[in-house]
């Protein structure tokens, strides 16, 4: 594994562990090796060290967290995503809570990692719309705080003046869902005093540069810097490295964004602005030296701003107030006193909004949801200052990273070497500095300098630094590690400072306060698994590429780096009880999985055996297993990976089988029911239809049994049935022509009128299509037609016969001979052989007879006059003639050829 890792990085080496020896020269050697090529995170084991490189490097974007995502601790390069997604994983998987310290000096970066960490959960973390909100506000929270306690120092233009935990709790999702701060001593001296080359916070130049002029008019404030006195101490109000103006709109964003309205808007900004009309109160002096303030804008403005009475504070400013008993006295101030009094009101507003700030922004990312939470603490406490002059916030600081140190110490390395002690494991003693001298030193109970520095105050008489310098000398003047002759401190002051005006009791000191919230803060670590990112700064200058390597040096030393390493080289990279171990491995050996009867312990030795471990890579204590290297490690986590992914293919397979048949089973109910439902609405469907069934059948029984009476209720739709059943009927059989007199259906009884109607109806209907389809002949016919029945019929039995018998205009002609004869041949055609054929007649009176006939017929052509012969039909077939011829006489006889013979001029005879 660390062949590999060498491989990977191939700068230096990644982890110091792997380095070959474990002196300063190879450790600083590799550091800056790798810082040259901005490589500037490197391991020891699992902590981290980085380099401040003081310029932007490409490796904080998305795809780099997404590479670092739920990836083994050293399977690649060391970054600070590794080491966040490492806690949050093991949080994950242990369900436990973690902190993350980041220290170093000031500039080393810490502040920079913690937002590094922030924004990785940020965008790692499942979301969802609401868990951005809490997102967005745990980012925003950052520039609020950073424009209220941030300042720019000779170390760093921007500076945290305040220590800052923030715990970013998270779900069993894993998902963030909440967040809470705890601030730890805001430097508030240098709300009223700043060093040559730094600045006051961050916060009120924002205000004067940025601020826009009806807000400025609205707080009386000036659109310049140099016109305030609290901002041009350190004559650099403006700093090229700052863009205050758009820091501005930045902080005002942010403080919607963490739910603070715009009337605490408002109130936040009036009280920055009466920060910086006290710092311009200035006092006059009567006769006696005492403080005078007349009419003073400035105060006018401050007790505008602040809402507070202009003469009591006027009273607070030049006049100390005396309670004795049951009188009050006041005292006046001298312009000194004056001064310090108008200074201690501008820290104490200052500090106490600070504070209401980060209640503000506790209460917009608190989690209501009461169901347990883990949490992974983010620990960015100021680092170690010395100055030239050092104050009471000097102390406090060093104070506080003697104590993190401390715990740092007992965390790891002193609890390291314990570990080994009590688990019987053999090992070589790594050498270390403790510092729990020194925290003695600082809190040791009526010995240490705190409890001294309380006595002080609360003696009676005057006390001062000197007379407080003179009681630590006297008490501690032999400590080898009483460091604190140098300082021109605050203290008194400070503490002085923070009487409660109410109260008689006096309050606990700052100092005093500032150890209590150490040690609730140790107590709050203690509970969680640590990780370290040590800060190194690189150089002084804040110049990009150097690497100051006595800097680097000093604070390898301080930080106990070496001693860490080497603690780490010696002993063993992982360790674990044997219960944890081998619930988590025994899916790796058959004779553990999928249960160990016997004692723990054992099965870690039989496991570890199938493994294949080599007897120096591992040590078996009384109550854990150890393990020396990494890799050993990373080896059974690789193969208990694969494995888990083999069991996990298949429990997979039988959880989809069981799925598979559980939605069987489910599907095969719910065809099951839906038949039973289908069946259910098909039987009611059927009982409603034979139920109406029934209901038509006896409404039609009682319709039938009723239909010769009125229509009433009970026939009206039999009725209607029948009538339209009928008419339906006769649609159908409607007889086809004039003369089918038989086909009309018989009406039912009640039909009987309605169907004489429509039957002459549909005659007279049809005898009109008839008429109008009639053609001339035929109508013609039928006048004959009408003709002989007015003559014959009911006179002539054989009339009826007639009347289908056509007439046609061939049946009879009429040939008369040319001659003086009177006779006439009537033509008539006849298909019957038996019937007679011709008519032969004679009529004397010819001429008027024909003529009449022609007239009567209307047929004047209808006369043939024929010369010599006629031929005629004696018979149906059966041909003959009439021969006509003059002669002497007139006659009409026989001739031998059966022809009959006409003469003229003779008389006429009868055929
Ligand atoms: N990882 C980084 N990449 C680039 N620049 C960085 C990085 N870390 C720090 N810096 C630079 O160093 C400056 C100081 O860093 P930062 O404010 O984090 O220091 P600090 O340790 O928090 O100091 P203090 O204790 O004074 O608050 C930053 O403003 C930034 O310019």
């Amino acid at each position: 594994m660390e062949g590999a890792l060498t491989a990977r990085d191939r700068v230096g080496i990644q982890d110091f562990v792997l380095l070959d020896e474990t002196t300063e020269a190879a450790f600083l050697s590799n550091l800056k090796k790798r810082f040259s090529k901005d490589l500037i995170y490197t391991y020891i084991g699992t902590l981290l060290v980085s380099v401040n490189p003081y310029k932007e490097l490409d490796i904080y974007n998305k795809k780099q967290m997404e590479v670092y995502m739920g990836v083994n601790f050293f399977e690649l390069p060391p970054h600070i995503y590794a080491l966040a997604d490492n806690a949050y994983q093991t949080m994950l998987t242990e369900y436990n809570n973690h902190f993350i310290l980041i220290s170093g000096e000031s500039g080393a970066g810490k502040t920079e990692a913690s937002k590094k960490i922030l924004q990785y959960y940020a965008v790692t973390c499942p979301s969802t719309t609401l868990l951005n909100t809490v997102r967005d506000k745990m980012l925003m929270s950052n520039p609020v705080l950073e424009a209220f306690g941030n300042a720019k120092t000779l170390k760093n233009d921007n500076s945290s003046r305040f220590g800052k935990y923030m715990d970013i709790q998270f779900d069993s999702q894993g998902d963030a869902v909440g967040g809470h701060i705890l601030n730890y001593l805001l430097e508030k001296s240098r709300v009223v005093h700043q060093n040559h080359g730094e600045r006051n916070f961050h916060i009120f130049y924002q205000l004067v540069e940025g601020g826009e002029d009806d807000l400025l008019h609205e707080l009386g404030l000036e659109k310049d810097a140099q016109h305030y006195n609290y901002l041009t101490q350190g004559e650099c109000a403006i700093v090229s490295s700052i863009n205050d103006r758009n820091d501005w709109k930045t902080v005002k964003n942010a403080l919607q964004i963490i739910n603070i309205d715009e009337i605490n808007t408002n109130h936040l900004f009036g009280i920055v602005a009466s920060v910086l009309h006290l710092g311009n109160v200035q006092f006059d002096s009567d006769s006696k030296g005492h403080a005078l303030l007349n009419n003073n804008t400035e105060l006018r403005w401050v007790s505008n701003l602040l809402g507070v009475d202009a003469q009591s504070l006027q009273e607070g400013l030049t006049y100390r107030k005396i309670e004795a008993r049951t009188d009050q006295v006041l005292s006046p101030f001298t312009i000194d006193h004056a001064i310090y009094a108008r200074d201690a009101l501008a820290k104490a507003i200052y500090g106490q909004t600070f504070t209401w700030l980060v209640n503000r922004i506790n209460e917009s990312m608190e989690n209501k949801d009461p169901s347990r939470k883990t949490v992974i603490g983010l620990l960015d406490i100021y680092g170690f200052e010395v100055f030239y002059v050092n104050s009471f916030e000097q102390f406090c600081i060093n104070y506080c990273n003697e104590k993190l140190q401390q715990l740092f110490i007992q965390l790891t390395l002193k609890a390291e070497q314990e570990e080994y002690e009590a688990e019987d494991i053999e090992w070589e003693p790594v050498q270390f500095f403790n510092n729990k001298i020194i925290c003695d030193l600082v809190e040791e109970r009526h010995r240490g300098i705190i409890s001294i520095l309380d006595e002080e105050c609360l003696r009676p008489g005057d006390a001062t630094d000197l007379t407080f310098l003179e009681r630590l000398e006297d008490k501690m003047g032999n400590h080898p590690h009483f460091l604190i002759c140098q300082s021109k401190n605050a203290i008194v002051r400070e503490c002085f400072a923070t009487v409660d005006p109410d109260s008689r009791r006096r309050p606990e000191t700052v100092a005093t306060q500032f150890k209590s919230s150490l040690l609730k803060l140790t107590e709050i670590l203690m509970a969680k698994e640590a990780w370290y990112i040590r800060c190194l700064k690189s150089n002084e200058s804040k110049q990009p590429g150097q690497f100051d390597e006595a800097l680097i040096r000093h604070q390898v030393k301080y930080l106990g780096l070496m001693e860490h390493l080497r603690v780490r080289r010696a002993g063993f990279a992982y360790r674990r009880k044997y219960d944890v171990f081998l619930k988590r491995y025994k899916p790796l050996c058959p004779a553990t999985w999928p249960h160990w009867r016997g004692v723990p312990a054992d099965g870690v030795e039989v496991l570890v055996q199938h493994l294949g471990y080599l007897p120096y890579e591992y040590k078996m204590g009384r109550t854990k297993i150890f393990i020396r290297h990494p890799r050993t490690l990373y080896a059974t986590e690789d193969a208990y990976e694969k494995c888990k992914h083999e069991l996990a293919t298949r429990l997979q397979a039988k959880y989809k089988g069981y799925r598979a048949k559980g939605e069987f089973r489910k599907q095969k109910e719910a065809a099951t029911k839906i038949e039973t439902c289908w069946r259910g609405v098909q039987a009611r469907k059927e009982r409603e239809k034979r139920a109406w069934a029934v209901k038509v059948i006896k409404k039609f029984i009682k319709g039938y049994m009723t239909r010769g009476q009125a229509k009433c209720t009970d026939n009206s739709e039999y009725l209607a049935f029948v009538r339209q059943n009928y008419l339906n009927r006769l649609k159908n059989t409607l007889p086809k022509t004039v003369l089918d007199k038989t086909t009309w259906q018989s009406p039912p009884a009640v039909l009987t009128e309605t169907s004489e109607l429509l039957r002459k109806l549909h005659y007279r209907l049809m005898v009109r299509k008839y008429v109008r389809g009639i053609t001339p002949q035929r109508k013609a016919q039928f006048q004959l037609k009408l003709l002989t029945s007015s003559i014959f019929k009911g006179k002539k039995e054989s009339y009826p016969q007639s009347v289908a018998q056509p007439f046609v205009d061939t049946r009879i002609s009429i040939s008369v001979s040319n001659l003086t004869d009177s006779i006439i041949v009537f033509h008539i055609t006849c298909e019957d052989p038996k019937q007679k054929g011709d008519l032969v007649m004679q009529c004397d009176h010819l001429f008027e007879f024909l003529t009449k006939l022609c007239v009567i017929a209307n047929k004047q052509n209808a006369v043939k006059v024929v010369q010599g012969s006629i031929k005629i039909e004696i018979q149906a077939g059966k041909e003959s003639a009439v021969d006509f011829t003059t002669g002497q006489e007139p006659m009409v006889y026989k001739a031998k050829n059966g022809h009959l013979m006409v003469w003229s001029e003779g008389k006429m005879h009868k055929c």
